[in-house]
């Protein structure tokens, strides 16, 4: 069989039947040269007004429930897509991430892929079939419907393009990856090529156009991903190539500004060489941390500390249930948990910026100047996160940007 293609279309791309029609009608062309295999995202903002509806029946909704009713999305959508293709003489199939193999861990919510049997889809491929996935799901090894987390076809596509040999291409609204958000941050351009580590802390700032799980997959696997726009605008035919880029240049590449960020304290005053439970309760403290999935986390004998982001996960109601019931089980009353929400945490990404006491100052210097309040800075090998209030969020990304990326000499 000739290598397949796997294409990703977002939420933004199926929006309404005239764009689906329009996919529709790309796929169709694609299809004639090469086996296809589709990944589709919920249409337009689905997924958000189901994480409505279930939270206004109950709050926090149970996350086995949350994701059987979210993966309705990603069903419609393949549905759809599938039958707009028969409209044009197609011959396609739908089939949901459990049908394709896409096996996860059971962590409801933000589950990660551990392995894909893609069975039915080379069957399908071999019969002539274009193959429609629903992206953003699997099935645990307990036979539980599970998601990927928000933005996860992403990784849906490249996990099966990794599982098929096949090229992987991620249509959006945007014609790949920007130095910034090009719809927040005036002058923003277009990068041709980027390394994966890069690309996974751009997205693990936050940045929707990929989702970390399916860079950190691509890297893993070496697949290339290429991003572009699915209805290219005249003229404008770019994209962006995410692979390994070794001769890439230094200094940042990239910022990223989540306005949506949480800052999330458990204090623990507990002497654990005292008191019966004590042993017991770190164990279920360094558990219970473990598994929020917070960034930035930070655990020491005094409590746990980490960064929450509302533009990635919907489970704040759910992480702060779960942080105060364990509050409520310590008798003694030594332990508290505080969550600050007004922040934004601008990230600068490159290569070993935390090595580099020159970017630090630079951008310390810059924030001054726009007199940007610095409340607290965090890095990690490829990322220096800056810490501001919401509303100077914007301010801040924007000041970097000019003096850090697009003025750089
Ligand atoms: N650095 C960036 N480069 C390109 N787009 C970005 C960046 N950061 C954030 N974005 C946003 O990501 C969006 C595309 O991702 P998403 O909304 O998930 O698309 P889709 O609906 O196709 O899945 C763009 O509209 C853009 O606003
Ligand atoms: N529908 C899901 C999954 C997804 O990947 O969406 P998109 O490709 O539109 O970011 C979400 O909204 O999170």
């Amino acid at each position: 069989m000739q290598t397949p293609v796997v294409m990703k279309f977002g939420g933004s791309s199926v929006a309404d039947f005239d764009r689906l029609r329009k996919v529709a009608g790309i796929v169709a062309a694609r299809a004639r040269q090469r086996p296809t295999v589709v990944v589709v995202s919920a249409m337009g903002k689905t997924t958000d007004g189901l994480v409505r509806d279930a939270q206004a029946l109950c709050e926090p909704p149970a996350p086995r429930e949350l994701d059987m009713l979210l993966t309705t999305g990603e069903r419609t959508s393949m549905a759809f897509l599938s039958l707009a293709l028969h409209g044009l003489g197609v011959s396609a199939i739908s089939l949901t991430g459990s049908q394709c193999g896409v096996i996860t861990n059971h962590q409801h919510g933000r589950a990660r892929i551990v392995e894909v049997r893609p069975f039915r889809i080379l069957d399908e491929l071999a019969a002539g079939h274009v193959v429609v996935v629903g992206g953003f799901q699997g099935v645990s090894y307990k036979r539980e419907v599970t998601t990927l987390g928000r933005g996860g076809s992403d990784t849906s596509a490249v996990a099966l393009a990794a599982a098929l040999g096949a090229d992987c291409e991620i249509h959006s609204d945007v014609d790949g990856v920007y130095d910034a958000d090009p719809r927040k941050v005036e002058g923003a351009a277009r990068l041709d090529e980027l390394g994966y580590e890069e690309m996974q802390a751009l997205s693990r700032a936050g940045a929707k156009v990929l989702h970390a799980q399916a860079v950190e997959l691509a890297a893993e696997r070496g697949i290339a991903i290429y991003a572009q726009a699915t209805f290219p605008q005249a003229g404008r035919k770019g994209q962006t190539v995410i692979r390994n880029n070794p001769a890439a240049p230094t200094g940042v590449r990239a910022l990223h500004c989540d306005a949506e960020v949480v800052d999330v304290q458990l204090s623990w005053r507990h002497d654990p060489s005292r008191g019966q439970g004590g042993g017991q309760s770190r164990g279920r403290l360094a558990r219970l941390v473990g598994g929020l999935g917070l960034r930035y986390l930070q655990v020491d004998e005094r409590g746990a500390r980490g960064l929450f982001s509302m533009t990635g996960r919907d489970d704040l109601g759910e992480v702060e249930a779960r942080l105060r019931d364990f509050v409520a089980d310590i008798e003694d009353g030594s332990a508290s948990v505080e969550l600050r929400r007004d922040l934004a945490l601008v990230t600068l990404v490159g290569a070993g910026l935390e090595e580099r006491p020159d970017t630090v100052e630079l951008a310390l210097t810059q924030l001054e100047a726009e007199g940007v309040a610095l409340l607290g800075m965090r890095s990690d090998g490829q990322s220096l996160g800056l810490l501001v209030s919401r509303e100077q969020g914007e301010v801040a990304a924007a000041a970097l940007h000019a003096k850090m990326i697009a003025g750089r000499p």
